[in-house]
């Protein structure tokens, strides 16, 4: 293909905002040729001094507009199962940022869509598998210089959370990035769930249940625990240690700059995952590119979206009564090997 990719991004908030800018400025061989939001306003912002972009509220349209050759959805969480059904009908490439639908039950919808057109055209936006430090870590893993890994030790905080963010969003919206993050590092599928909760932050908006304290099982008896505090008011952090057999490895703590003055040494902390993940977020819009325009998709899979959810309700499930939760997955479609 010589022509750039003619993308469509369904809803320009913060991320499709943030995408479209990428697309239209960082990402060769890609431009917008639409954007859909109902708040025709804010789509309208996200394309300012872009040209030839066609603008809708409606989703629907703007995946019919002609130049669209692939689309990239990036509207609430209960929008993504009807774009990503839109799109497949379509024949067209996706990327989907995270989670891939609302719960479990739709996301195997769209796995079974996609398994029955037989070829693989969504990826997830689960951007963690493209930053450079945990691409660091999954090659020392993969390389067995460790030895076995028996536990990872996640720390997962955001400064503040958004209005509408719920007790198991902490799991399905945030953690789900550790659930990826885990089953990709580790190479295996989760199989059970705890959740434990300490007595909730009084920074954080009545009734939520924040922190909690997330445990993982994998199928050949790995650990894998994951601190999950959205308003802890103070920064955007994000970090992994994998504990193996023969050693440990840690990720995500000392990448800023350390300022030594007047007796004191300060280092800052990122507020935000569009900085934090800046990096991430180009290589694997990038990516998605390169490999749409040559006719692959390569990055995660709608498989790895629906296990993600799985896991998340199975954690939903064990926020609810502290039990432990197995996990029951649906039979993998041979489609994702
Ligand atoms: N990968 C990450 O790190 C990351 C970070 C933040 C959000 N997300 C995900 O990105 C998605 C968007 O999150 P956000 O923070 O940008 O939300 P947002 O609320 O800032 O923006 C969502 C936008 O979608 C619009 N919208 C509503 N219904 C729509 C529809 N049917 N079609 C098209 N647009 C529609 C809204 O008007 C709004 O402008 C969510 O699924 C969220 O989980 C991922
Ligand atoms: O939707 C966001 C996003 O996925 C971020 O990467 C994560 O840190 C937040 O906790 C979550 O709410």
């Amino acid at each position: 293909m010589s022509e750039p990719l003619g993308v469509a991004v369904l809803g320009a908030g913060h991320m499709g905002a943030d995408h479209v800018r990428r697309l239209a400025r960082s990402v060769a061989g890609a431009r917008v040729a639409a954007v859909a939001d109902p708040d025709r306003a804010r789509a309208q912002a996200a394309v300012a001094g872009l040209d030839g972009v066609r603008v809708h509220a409606d989703a629907h349209a703007a995946i019919a507009e002609p130049g669209v050759q692939a689309v990239l959805v990036a509207s609430p969480d209960h929008a993504h199962e009807e774009a990503l059904l839109a799109a497949l009908a379509r024949g067209l490439p996706v990327l989907c940022e995270k989670p891939l639908a609302a719960d479990a039950e739709a996301a195997l919808r769209v796995v079974e869509a996609e398994a029955r057109g037989g070829r693989r055209l969504i990826q997830v936006g689960f951007m963690r598998r493209y930053d450079a430090e945990y691409r660091r870590l999954k090659a020392l893993l993969d390389s067995g210089g460790l030895g076995r890994p028996l536990m990872l030790h996640c720390r997962h905080r955001n400064v503040s959370s958004p209005p509408h963010f719920t007790s198991a969003m902490l799991i399905s919206s945030s953690v789900s990035h550790e659930i990826d993050a885990a089953r990709w590092l580790l190479g295996q599928e989760i199989t059970a769930v705890t959740v434990a909760r300490p007595r909730p932050s009084s920074g954080a908006p009545a009734g939520l249940l924040d922190p909690q304290l997330v445990l993982f099982e994998t199928e050949d008896g790995a650990l894998v625990d994951v601190e999950i505090f959205v308003n802890c008011g103070f920064g955007y952090e994000v970090a992994c240690e994998a504990v193996c057999e023969n050693g440990s490895a840690r990720i995500g703590d000392e990448a800023a700059m350390v300022v030594r003055s007047a007796g004191r040494a300060q280092q800052e902390i990122t507020q935000d995952y569009v900085v934090r993940f800046a990096d991430a977020y180009d290589r694997e819009v990038r990516e998605w590119v390169t490999g749409t325009r040559a006719g692959h998709v390569t990055g995660p899979s709608a498989w790895d979206g629906y296990a993600a959810a799985a896991v998340a309700e199975a954690g939903a499930r064990a926020l609810g009564d502290g039990a432990r939760v197995t996990v029951n997955l649906a039979e993998r479609p041979a489609l994702y090997g």
